[in-house]
C-alpha cells in the first residue's frame, strides 16, 4: 500500500525502490488530488552523517520527483530544551546554509522556519514541551495536508500519533486529512561510531561518535578510526552480530552508491583497521563539495534570510485554506 500511494504520489517507480516499505497508511482518499512530501529538522547543531544519509540526502532526490514539496527548520521544536537565543538564531541561518548545500533547491521545494509560519504562541519548557512535541510535529504535517514524510527510524513514534490523530479527525469530521506515510531510506538509522547499538546523534557527549557535514577531513578521518567495531578483522556484513564493521559497510555503501556486495567484495583483503580508512576517504570525498558550498552560503546572510522569507509566505499560503477548512469543519 505505501508504495502503491508513494507511486501514485511521486510518479517514479524507479526512485520509490531506493526507500525500504516505511509504514504504511491506510486507504484514505486523497482530497482534492493533494500529494504532498513534508518533513522537517531542528536547527541545533550542524547536521551529521545520520541526517543526511537517513533524510537529506531522500528529501534531495524527492524534490526532483514530486511537485508539491516542503521542509520546515523546526525552530519551535527545539526550544523544548533550553537555547541561548543569539545562538538559536544563528543556527536557523547556519541550517539553512547547510540544507541549501546538500542540494535542496528553492525553486524545488519550499524551505522554511517553522515559527515564522505559525501564529500561536507555541512557546514551551521543560516537560511540558517534551510532552507536547508529537502534538506539534503532528501538527507541522498534517496542516498541509502531507501524504508522505521522510524521516529516520526514530521519528516512527512521532509519526503514529500524526496516523492516530488524522484517522480521529477524520472519523469524527468525515475524510479530510490523508493519513500520513513515513519514508524511510536504507540508511533510516546511522549508528553511532562509539556505540554502534545507538543511533548517531547531535547531542552525544562523545565527540568522535557524530560526524558532521562540516567536520575537516582530519576530523572524519580521526573518528573512523576510532570507531569502535570488534575483534575480528575481517570486513563482513551482519548487522545482528557486527554491529560496528556493519555500520561501516552500510554508510559506505550509502556514500558510493555501491551495493553493500560490491562494498564486501572491494573489501576482499583489508583489515577493519585498513578498511575504517577506506570509509572515511569515501565521507570525506563526500562531504567536501557540500562542506564547500556552505562556506560559500554562509558568507550570504541576505541571500539566506530571503530564501526563508520566500518559503514561509508559500508555507502560509498552503496552510491557509487548510486551516479555514478544519475551522469550518469544527464549528469555529
Ligand atoms: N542516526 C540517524 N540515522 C538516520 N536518520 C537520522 C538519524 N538521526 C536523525 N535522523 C533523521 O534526521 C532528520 C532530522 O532529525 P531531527 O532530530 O532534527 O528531527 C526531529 O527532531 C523531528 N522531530 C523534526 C520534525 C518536526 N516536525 C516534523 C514533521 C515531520 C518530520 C520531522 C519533523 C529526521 O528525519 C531524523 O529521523
Amino acid at each position: 500500500m505505501a508504495l502503491h500511494l508513494v507511486r501514485k504520489a511521486c510518479g517514479c517507480r524507479r526512485f520509490i525502490r531506493a526507500f525500504h516499505g516505511g509504514i504504511s497508511a491506510d486507504p484514505v482518499p486523497q482530497n482534492n488530488g493533494i500529494h504532498r512530501i513534508f518533513s522537517g529538522i531542528q536547527p541545533t547543531g550542524i547536521p551529521h552523517l545520520g541526517n543526511y544519509l537517513g533524510a537529506i540526502e531522500s528529501w534531495v532526490s524527492l524534490q526532483e520527483k514530486c511537485s508539491s514539496v516542503l521542509f520546515s527548520i523546526v525552530d519551535l521544536h527545539s526550544i523544548t530544551v533550553p537555547q541561548d537565543p543569539a545562538v538559536l538564531h544563528q543556527s536557523i541561518l547556519d541550517i539553512t546554509a547547510v540544507l541549501l548545500a546538500c542540494g535542496i533547491n528553492p525553486e524545488k521545494s519550499i524551505l522554511f522556519q517553522q515559527s515564522q509560519r505559525k501564529n500561536a504562541s507555541l512557546k514551551q519548557e521543560g516537560t511540558v514541551g517534551l510532552f507536547t512535541y508529537p502534538v506539534l510535529q503532528a501538527a507541522d504535517i498534517l496542516l498541509y495536508k502531507s501524504t508522505h514524510v521522510p524521516v529516520g527510524e526514530d521519528q516512527v513514534t512521532h509519526m503514529e500519533l500524526a496516523r492516530d490523530l488524522a484517522q480521529r479527525f477524520n472519523k469524527k469530521y468525515g475524510e479530510f486529512f490523508p493519513v500520513p506515510t513515513s519514508l524511510l531510506t536504507t540508511m533510516k538509522r546511522v549508528k553511532s561510531l562509539r556505540d554502534p547499538s545507538a543511533k548517531m546523534s547531535k547531542s552525544d557527549p562523545d565527540k568522535l561518535a557524530t560526524v558532521r557535514v562540516t567536520d575537516s577531513p582530519e576530523e572524519i578521518m580521526m573518528k573512523f578510526r576510532k570507531a569502535v567495531t570488534d575483534f575480528t578483522s575481517e570486513v563482513t556484513y551482519d548487522p545482528s552480530t557486527r554491529l560496528g564493521v556493519s555500520n561501516m559497510v552500510d554508510i559506505h555503501a550509502a556514500v558510493t552508491g555501491l551495493t553493500i556486495e560490491e562494498v564486501i567484495c572491494q573489501s576482499v583483503g583489508l583489515d577493519t583497521a585498513q578498511y575504517k580508512v577506506v570509509v572515511a576517504e569515501a565521507v570525506i570525498q563526500k562531504f567536501a563539495p557540500i562542506k564547500n558550498e556552505i562556506e560559500r552560503l554562509k558568507m550570504d546572510e541576505g541571500y539566506l534570510r530571503k530564501v526563508l522569507q520566500v518559503g514561509t509566505e508559500k508555507a502560509k499560503e498552503l496552510a491557509k485554506p487548510v486551516c479555514q477548512e478544519v475551522k469550518k469543519l469544527v464549528g469555529f
